[in-house]
């Protein structure tokens, strides 16, 4: 048996992993570790004979879910580790082994995505302190829309602002939505024609996809645009932002954490960012108060 490769995806809310061996028949490690942040947070997975376990980690952050991850790897030792990085700007079109320079760069693009990139080096450095010598490898969520035209990736600005500070739609999600369109068209038959693909979690986008390349995806400079999300408003008015600075004296950090971390089925519904527990309340009769 090959030594298997260990995935990482260290999302805003959770940390999805999986001990991959390259023969597929080979029983797989794999968990996830959700509700970050919260009292509620859990680890839960399924250990080599196939049994599921389930651990309380009561307050834990990304660090202290990855160490509890990495505790269940039974001894057994990957060959690689890949991890999903969120935001790689215009420096990744494609993967890269992760050294020094390659950390930088996914620093320097931290400020576009506040709740993603932060978590993804925590989870390199917490990962390379347990395997020092094994190569890791970033994969990125926008290198797969790198290949999206002008005329989808421009904002109606001026030219300065995406030329000489790269304002300009990146787009997320897309190692998800590569697989999406893929596995559609196998399952369909109709091959890499076109799809619509809908990436639906605490983040959510969706993207048109020819030929297995992205055309055009809701998700913009950073991973706050588009669709409404589990704390993300998604689109609103761009006018907003000078409204509420203006109005309610907001500064923009505030803004900005509103957006993002208060907002989305949070902001609407008064009660979780988690949509099952969304759906519990209405079963209960507790809807929340915008449904009602
Ligand atoms: N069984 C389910 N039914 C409805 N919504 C679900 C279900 N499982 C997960 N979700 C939604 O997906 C969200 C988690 O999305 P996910 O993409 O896994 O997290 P992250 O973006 O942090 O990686 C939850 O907060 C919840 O809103
Ligand atoms: C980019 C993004 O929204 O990622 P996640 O779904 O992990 O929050
Ligand atoms: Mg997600």
């Amino acid at each position: 048996m090959n030594a298997p490769v260990l995935v990482i995806n260290c999302g805003s809310s959770s940390i999805k992993y999986a001990l991959i061996d390259s023969d597929p028949q080979a029983p797989r490690l794999e968990g996830i570790a959700e509700r970050l942040g919260s009292e509620e947070a859990r680890l839960k997975g399924k250990n080599s004979a196939g049994e599921r376990f389930s651990q309380p980690l009561p307050g834990a952050d990304h660090t202290q879910a990855l160490n509890a991850i990495l505790e269940r790897m039974e001894g057994r030792l990957p060959a690689a580790v890949g991890h999903r990085i969120v935001h790689g700007g215009e420096h990744f079109t494609q993967a890269a082994l992760i050294d020094d320079s390659v950390m930088a760069a996914i620093q320097t693009t931290a400020a576009l995505a506040p709740l993603h990139n932060p978590a993804n080096l925590a989870g390199i450095a917490a990962t390379q302190n347990v395997f020092p010598e094994l190569p890791q490898v970033a994969v990125f969520d926008t290198a797969f829309h790198q290949t999206m035209p002008p005329r989808a990736y421009r904002y109606a600005l001026p030219e300065n602002l995406y030329a000489e500070h790269g304002i300009r739609r990146y787009g997320f999600h897309g190692t998800s939505h590569a697989y999406v369109s893929q596995r559609a068209g196998e399952l369909s038959n109709r091959g890499t024609g076109g799809w619509l693909t809908a990436h639906l979690g605490n983040g959510c986008s969706t993207s048109a996809v020819w030929n297995n390349q992205s055309q055009d995806t809701s998700m913009g400079l950073t991973p706050l645009e588009g669709l409404v999300m589990g704390t993300r408003s998604g689109d609103v008015d761009p006018g907003l932002h000078a409204h509420l600075h203006r109005q309610l004296g907001w500064s923009l950090d505030k803004i900005d954490d509103v957006l993002n971390k208060e907002s989305g089925l949070l902001g609407l519904s008064g009660l979780t960012n988690d949509m099952r527990e969304i759906e519990e309340a209405a079963e209960q009769g507790t809807p929340p108060h915008s449904w009602r």
